[in-house]
């Protein structure tokens, strides 16, 4: 399985200790795309981009997105980099899961909660939970999946 993740760059770097835990648990389901952005020395100035600049990042990330079988997004802090990578995922019909806090007195964007139906087959689903819960929100989703999966 082919996994993109997604999490705030430019947009803020405190949440990175629980994007790697985040990366962590998904290597135990398949080949995460975007292991970079779970690491502890990329700072809020991004990849280094000297060499060909942000469009190649923008062009590198897309043809990943294309060719990623699930989306899963941190959103807590908040990055337009994250949201463009989840609307353009929409549109491809990709398989997405959005993990938000609410313990930390934010409220997340109605244009993310607001795209879960709510119904369990939804391919966009928006999860609230605690760090300590991280890892088993993870395992029931990945479990979902591929019980969806096995009966198709
Ligand atoms: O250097 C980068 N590398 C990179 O892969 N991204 C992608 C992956 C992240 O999920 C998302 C973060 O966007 P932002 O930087 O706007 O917070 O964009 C973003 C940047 C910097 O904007």
């Amino acid at each position: 399985m082919r996994i993109y993740f997604c999490g705030s760059i430019r947009g803020g770097r405190q949440d990175v200790v629980i994007y790697q835990r985040i990366v962590q648990k998904l290597q135990t389901y398949g080949k995460v795309l975007t292991e970079h952005v779970s690491h502890g020395d990329l700072s809020e100035k991004g990849e280094d981009v000297t060499l060909k600049g942000d469009q190649s990042i923008h062009d590198r990330d897309l043809e990943w997105l294309v060719t990623a079988d699930v989306i899963v997004a941190e959103v807590t802090q908040p990055s337009l980099g994250v949201g463009y990578e989840l609307g353009r995922a929409v549109a491809m019909h990709k398989r997405i899961l959005c993990l938000f806090r609410p313990s930390t007195g934010r409220a997340l964007s109605a244009m993310i909660r607001g795209a879960d139906s709510g119904s369990q087959s939804s391919l966009f689903r928006v999860q609230d939970y605690t760090e300590d819960e991280v890892e088993r929100v993870l395992q029931e989703y990945f479990s979902g999946l591929s019980a969806n999966t096995d009966t198709q």
